[in-house]
């Protein structure tokens, strides 16, 4: 080797391991787009081993790799903010053809990733439609009940305050997290949420937390590759997150979510990264976040069950429904709404009497709306006469929980825990427990079953089913 040839050969390598040292992604290609260099940084930013890359065509990899119009009509791009499509990556690249002699010999591409930066403004973004839907908010004095909200029934004070407020996020993207006691209408506010958002924010996807095994936490929300596992479909699976892209997600009872999907979770919330199980790269996706619960978050967090970084990612705009029994003056406008849902449905005409009236304002509703909402149903039905009254109430509604109020304070505002509550909470709960045995033995252990004996939702099963430990048991007869 002669000594120019020698130090050509040692300044070429000097700049490759240049190249190789900068931050920014580099990638040349010769005049037929085969990638014939890409330094580390590529590697990193698009998530590519390197020998799926190398030598490779670009114009077969990434068909819609803007370096390809540079080769094709010879002009460089400056600044050119492209996405790349196979990767949901954003990048800011410069290109320039590389001509020799008036001929084209490649081309270089040296660019930035710019996902996070999209990120933060689209977050920023967020802020701004926020702050201004607040000001917008405030500003109003009175506030009206929204159209899209005429059926979401409610004059308590505190419960239009939740309306206000789901008035004031909805528009926006904001992640938001709705707390309240089981029953209190927290999907009934995510789909108040929902109708004003709009087309916008479609499609929804709806993930009862509660409902979904351990194991298989991370494949529903992220999906897997083809043949990533024993036993995975040899499709591979869409997550949850992948069908919701550029729409809205419900994470109901987000309390239940294992603390190693937490941090997943928190991930997608920081970045929009989500990585399917057996994908060496992640994905990018654009989806807003609902999440509901009707645990104690906060108390979670202090031990060591809910991850305190993730909490505070989600409180940032919390909704709290108060129990019915902290707006009594909802319960009747409930009732008679649900005595004119059920008279529909069962071809009745029933009214509510006024003592029956009366002792519905003094139950204090532990199953909160749902709970009034069946005992209602159950009424229209065994009302024989138009008048509906005491005694076409459920029993424990007419006689247990009519001794447990002689016990409690005569204020509207009852504040819990109450032993006298929690012991008629526990006995609801046993014949809860007991009517669902009932059912599955019924069944012969087959869920869907049990669920349409039961009439109840699968949502509302899956609930109960954990909550009441039937994991660990069989039903056959
Ligand atoms: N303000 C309301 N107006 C009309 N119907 C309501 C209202 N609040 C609740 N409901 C009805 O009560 C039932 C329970 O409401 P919902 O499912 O929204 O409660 P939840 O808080 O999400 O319960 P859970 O925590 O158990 O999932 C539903 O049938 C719902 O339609």
């Amino acid at each position: 080797m002669t000594e120019s040839q020698k130090l050509k050969s040692i300044t070429q390598q000097l700049m490759m391991e240049a190249l190789d040292s900068v931050r920014d992604g580099v990638v040349i290609v010769d005049s037929n787009s085969r990638i014939i260099y890409l330094n580390d940084a590529y590697l990193r930013i698009l998530q590519v081993r390197r020998e799926k890359a190398l030598n490779k065509l670009m114009s077969e990899i990434e068909p819609d790799a803007i370096i390809l119009d540079s080769l094709r009509d010879k002009k460089p791009r400056v600044n050119a903010l492209v996405q790349v499509k196979s990767r949901s990556k954003r990048i800011l690249a410069n290109i320039t053809p590389i001509i020799s002699d008036n001929i084209l010999i490649g081309a270089i591409s040296v660019f930035k990733d710019m996902t996070e930066v999209y990120m933060i403004s689209r977050e920023l973004k967020n802020t701004q439609r926020l702050s201004k839907s607040i000001f917008n908010a405030v500003s109003v004095e009175n506030m009206t009940i929204p159209p899209e909200f005429s059926h979401v029934i409610g004059r308590d004070e505190k419960f239009l305050h939740c309306l206000q407020l789901a008035k004031t996020v909805a528009p926006t993207d904001a992640t938001v997290l709705i707390e309240g006691e089981s029953g209190t209408g927290k999907e009934v506010i995510v789909n108040a949420i929902l109708s004003i958002s709009g087309p916008r924010r479609q499609p929804f996807v709806n993930l009862n937390c509660s409902a979904i095994p351990e194991s298989l936490f991370e494949s529903e929300l992220f999906g897997y590759t083809s043949g990533s596992f024993t036993g995975a479909s040899k499709n591979g699976k869409i997550g949850k997150f992948e069908l919701a892209h550029k729409g809205t997600i419900f994470l109901d009872e987000i309390g239940e979510m294992p603390l190693f999907m937490q941090s997943k979770l928190l991930r997608v919330l920081q970045s929009g990264e989500i990585q399917k199980i057996g994908s060496d790269y992640a994905d990018v996706v654009d989806v807003r976040v609902i999440a509901a619960t009707n645990r104690d978050l906060k108390q979670m967090v202090q031990e060591g069950k809910f991850r305190e970084d993730l909490y505070f990612r989600l409180n940032t705009f919390k909704i709290v429904i108060p129990p019915l029994r902290e707006r009594r003056g909802d319960i009747l406008l409930l009732a008679e709404y649900f005595i004119r849902k059920f008279n529909d449905k069962y071809g009745k005409q029933v009214y509510l009497g006024k003592e029956a009236a009366g002792h519905l304002q003094k139950v204090p509703w532990l199953g909160n709306v749902r709970q009034l909402e069946s005992c209602i149903e159950y009424a229209v039905i065994v009302c024989k006469t138009r008048q509906l009254q005491i005694q076409d109430l459920p029993e424990d509604i007419q006689n247990g929980i009519s001794e447990a109020m002689e016990t409690l304070p005569k204020t509207s505002q009852i504040s819990i825990p109450l032993r006298p509550a929690q012991r008629l909470k526990n006995d609801i709960q046993n014949m809860e427990r007991e009517q669902m045995r009932q059912a599955l033995l019924e069944a012969d252990g087959n869920k869907t079953k049990a669920m349409d004996l039961l009439g109840i939702s699968r949502r509302t099963f899956y609930k109960k089913w954990k909550l009441y430990g039937f994991d660990n048991e069989i039903y056959t007869k």
